[in-house]
């Protein structure tokens, strides 16, 4: 990921800040190299001057007088002695000197014990995989010595490494995946569960470097962070990988940690993102944080099928422009946005025809939210109703050009079962919670650099932009500002960040799908798209109290559905015979298929 430079307030600041430091550090050291022989009889006068003291408390107050005599004499005689002050501060200076030399007792050289049977266990280990019967001179042989293998090692306290190198015979297949697998399988199991490695194998020196990886930071807080429009921040990395830093505050703190920025809009490699983890790892938790980050520029749609009402929140804020938990709701829902897909790509098209700039209303972001579509599925089916991720397909294909965001979390054991449209066009993934190597390796398409443990943090996974590296990740705690356990500091950093409540206004009503205007049901003569349209009723503002905001001007309308209130009980039908609404619980009919002029406007 290329560096990007922050806004000049603050990258200036903290630039000239970090020199200055920099600066006062190195004069430091440069001092005190210089007067370290003054700094040494400093401390050497200050030893004397305490035994002197020491000396006279100790001694019984009847003997002062005769001590102090004794002292008076001897200070006599140097001052009448021929050089005796002189010579008297050269002694007193070297006794100084004596006394101020730094006493403490040298590292011990080279591993102690227990550190020397770990690595020789460890050189044990490695001899089947780094040997061969024909080598001459056999850098691993049984009873060999471990030295000449590791070259460079650190230990923590509790003795386990924290450092590696690893040395190699140069036959050593370093290039199969699968021996390099087995090999970090067998250190990981040997230098200690629980902890997280990173393997670095320098194929050309016949190195590897093994690492242990300090835990993310857990507590980072959802805030408003940094970035440019079209930049969402998915959680925390490792520095190594990651060139850019974040300044975030924490509490009074501030500090700089590495994000993961995923871009999107016209220019993104992968407009849509698929999270995938098992349950209770924190999937609802980074839809939420990537929802308030999509809210400062862009309008969302939430279609929640885990019906735990985990978006409560959300419901009728400023640019949220429904929260559905039902499966009627979610269908409707979701027609409307491949229908409002569609829109955009023929209005975005037609302007570019004419040489005009993209209309206004075609440029607003515009994301849809798919929480556990696999829930949606199963219902669907049962019910003999359409699959409502059918529906992500015009978003998904199209969405890019039209500024349109796909955002699916689903469970691990789900990916098979997602559609075509959702694996194919979902080009960044993100994993969280435990997985193994090779449920990793399916959702990322790639294996991740490090080893992944069985015990992780809520929020603790891996994610991968397009073909790029697999990152570690951790991400910012936004929990659910409803829910009990959530703490006030939590709680109140994810209120800060909601828009203000939005009023319905007068008259609004569903918008109508394409079909039912086909057909003359649409209540309006002329309605072009359902952005175009009168804005349909506001699910759940409905029912929200009119707090401090007027209805939002700019953005389109979805139709009224079954909204959550949190609870994830539908608690609101839309309107039987409201336009864009089902009459019964049929299956909506299926959107229209994107006009060849629309699909154009895409590759351009
Ligand atoms: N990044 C995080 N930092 C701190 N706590 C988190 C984080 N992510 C999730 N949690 C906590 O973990 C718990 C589960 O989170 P969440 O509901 O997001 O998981 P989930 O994967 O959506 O689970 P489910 O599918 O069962 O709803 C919550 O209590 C949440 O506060």
């Amino acid at each position: 990921m290329a560096r990007r430079p922050l806004p000049r307030i603050l990258s200036n600041g903290g630039a000239q800040l970090a020199r200055s430091r920099e600066l006062a550090r190195t004069a430091a050291d440069s001092a005190t190299d210089v007067l370290q022989p003054l700094i040494t009889i400093g401390r050497g006068l200050r030893r004397l001057a305490a035994a002197g003291r020491r000396r006279w408390t100790e001694t019984p107050k009847d003997r002062r007088g005769a001590l102090l005599f004794l002292a008076a004499s001897v200070v006599l005689v140097v001052a009448l002695v021929p050089y005796g002050p002189l010579l008297a501060v050269i002694a007193l200076m070297a006794a100084a000197a004596w006394q101020g030399r730094d006493r403490t007792p040298p590292e011990p050289e080279g591993p102690d014990d227990s550190q020397t049977q770990r690595l020789q266990s460890l050189y044990e280990a490695l001899v089947p995989y780094f040997s061969m019967a024909e080598d001459p001179d056999p850098l691993y042989a049984h009873g060999g010595a471990w030295e000449k293998a590791f070259p460079a090692y650190e230990f923590d306290d509790g003795g386990r490494f924290t450092h590696l190198v690893i040395r190699y015979p140069a036959y050593f297949t370093d290039g199969e995946a699968g021996a390099r697998s087995r090999i970090e399988h067998l250190l990981t199991a040997k230098s200690g569960r629980g902890r997280e490695y990173h393997f670095t194998w320098d194929e050309e020196a016949n190195h590897l470097s093994v690492d242990v990886l300090p835990a993310l930071p857990t507590d980072i807080a959802a805030q408003r962070f940094v970035t440019a429009p079209g930049e969402t921040v998915l959680g925390f990395t490792d520095p190594t990988r990651v060139q850019r830093t974040l300044p975030l505050t924490h509490g009074e703190e501030r500090r700089d940690v590495p994000p993961v920025v995923w871009r999107t809009g016209v220019r993104s490699t992968e407009p849509h993102l698929l999270v995938l983890g098992q349950p209770g790892t924190g999937t609802s938790t980074l839809l939420r944080s990537i929802a308030l980050q999509a809210l400062h520029h862009g309008d969302l749609l939430i279609v929640d099928g885990g019906g735990t009402g985990e978006y409560a929140c959300l419901v009728g804020r400023d640019g949220v422009l429904a929260v559905e938990s039902g499966l009627t709701g979610a269908l409707t829902s979701l027609e409307w946005a491949a229908a409002e897909t569609e829109r955009r790509l023929i209005s975005v098209n037609r302007a570019r025809q004419e040489g005009q700039a993209p209309p206004d209303d075609t440029r607003r972001p515009l994301w849809v939210f798919l929480d556990r579509p696999s829930a949606f599925s199963h219902l669907a089916t049962a019910e003999g109703r359409r699959d409502p991720q059918s529906l992500l397909q015009v978003p998904l294909r199209h969405g890019r050009a039209a500024h349109v965001t796909v955002v699916v979390a689903d469970q691990l054991d789900a990916l098979e079962g997602l559609g075509d449209g959702v694996r194919q066009h979902t080009r960044a993934r993100v994993v969280l919670g435990p997985a193994t190597a090779d449920e990793l390796t399916a959702a990322l398409g790639a294996p991740p650099h490090t080893t992944p443990v069985d015990q992780v943090p809520p929020g603790r996974g891996y994610a991968r932009l397009g073909n790029g590296p697999v990152h570690r990740l951790q991400v910012p705690a936004t929990p659910d500002p409803y829910d009990d356990a959530t703490s006030d500091a939590h709680r109140q950093a994810v209120l800060d960040l909601l828009p203000p409540r939005t009023t319905p206004a007068d008259g609004e009503r569903a918008p109508v799908p394409p079909e039912a205007e086909a057909a003359g049901e649409a209540a309006e003569p002329e309605p072009v798209s359902m952005a175009k349209q009168d804005p349909p009723t506001r699910s759940g503002a409905e029912q929200d109290p009119p707090d401090d905001s007027g209805p939002a001007a700019h953005a389109p309308e979805p139709p009224a559905g079954e909204t959550t209130r949190g609870t994830g009980t539908p608690e609101f039908t839309a309107v039987p015979g409201a336009p864009g609404v089902p009459e019964a619980a049929g299956d909506p009919a299926p959107v229209e298929p994107v006009p060849v002029k629309a699909a154009a406007a895409e590759g351009s």
